[in-house]
């Protein structure tokens, strides 16, 4: 299985932005994790796609992971397309037209994917299985970095595999987000994720390359 380490820019060097996310990509991350917040759908707020096409001017080449926790999320979703976002995933609570919103995603060429609250049920994706690249799982609520795993959310990681593999979709990206370090990172993928964002974990460190590392090795004994 391929496995996907996402650092979240949250918790980046802000003042050094572009300069961090080349550290963290040259330390062996895979993907870039842009958090988007409003001060609306969650009480933070961060950066929006002009921050996104800064890094692809500084020469940023990775995944751009655009999770956005907005509303409403359709305008942002041709910026962030436009400003080079390679996956745009965006909260069923945040938008009025859920499938439109996955359309748009697509029409843009990117990866398109829901974003689960915590105490948002499965079966939200019911009828758009078929225009999912990826389901994110919030294993912590929504807005700040530095959060406690929720540990519920390793049966809803289990439960949505089992739920993908029933509608035909054994290729779904399942990206767990909050709270992922290294001494939980292979419970998380054993439940049946294979995309994993760290924020805190990774740049709260002062080896970027030693967390990593140490996470590969966790998922390599799976
Ligand atoms: O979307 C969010 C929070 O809303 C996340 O992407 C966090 O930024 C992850 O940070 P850590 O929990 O890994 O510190
Ligand atoms: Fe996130």
């Amino acid at each position: 299985m391929k496995y996907i380490i996402a650092p979240s820019i949250l918790s980046a060097d802000l003042a050094r932005l572009g300069d961090d996310v080349k550290e963290v990509l040259d330390a062996g991350a895979d993907v870039v994790h842009f958090d988007v917040m409003d001060n609306h759908y969650v009480p933070n707020l961060t950066f929006g796609p002009q921050i996104c096409s800064a890094l692809r001017k500084y020469g940023i080449e990775a995944p751009i992971d655009a999770h956005l926790m907005v509303t409403p999320v359709d305008d942002l979703i041709g910026s962030f397309a436009d400003a080079g976002a390679t996956s745009i995933t965006f909260h069923p609570e945040a938008s009025k037209h859920i499938d439109r919103s996955l359309q748009l995603i697509k029409s843009r060429g990117c990866k398109a994917g829901l974003a689960l609250n915590p105490a948002t049920p499965l079966n939200v994706l019911d009828y758009v299985w078929d225009k999912l690249d990826m389901v994110v799982i919030m294993s912590v609520n929504p807005g700040f970095g530095g959060q406690s795993f929720i540990p519920s959310a390793l049966k809803k990681i289990s439960a949505l595999r089992a739920a993908a593999v029933k509608n035909g979709r054994d290729d779904l990206i399942i990206e767990v987000d909050g709270g992922v370090k290294p001494n939980n990172i292979g419970e998380i993928a054993s439940a049946g994720a294979n995309m994993f964002v760290a924020g805190s974990a990774i740049f709260g460190s002062d080896d970027y390359r030693k967390v990593i590392s140490s996470m590969r090795s966790e998922l390599e004994k799976i």
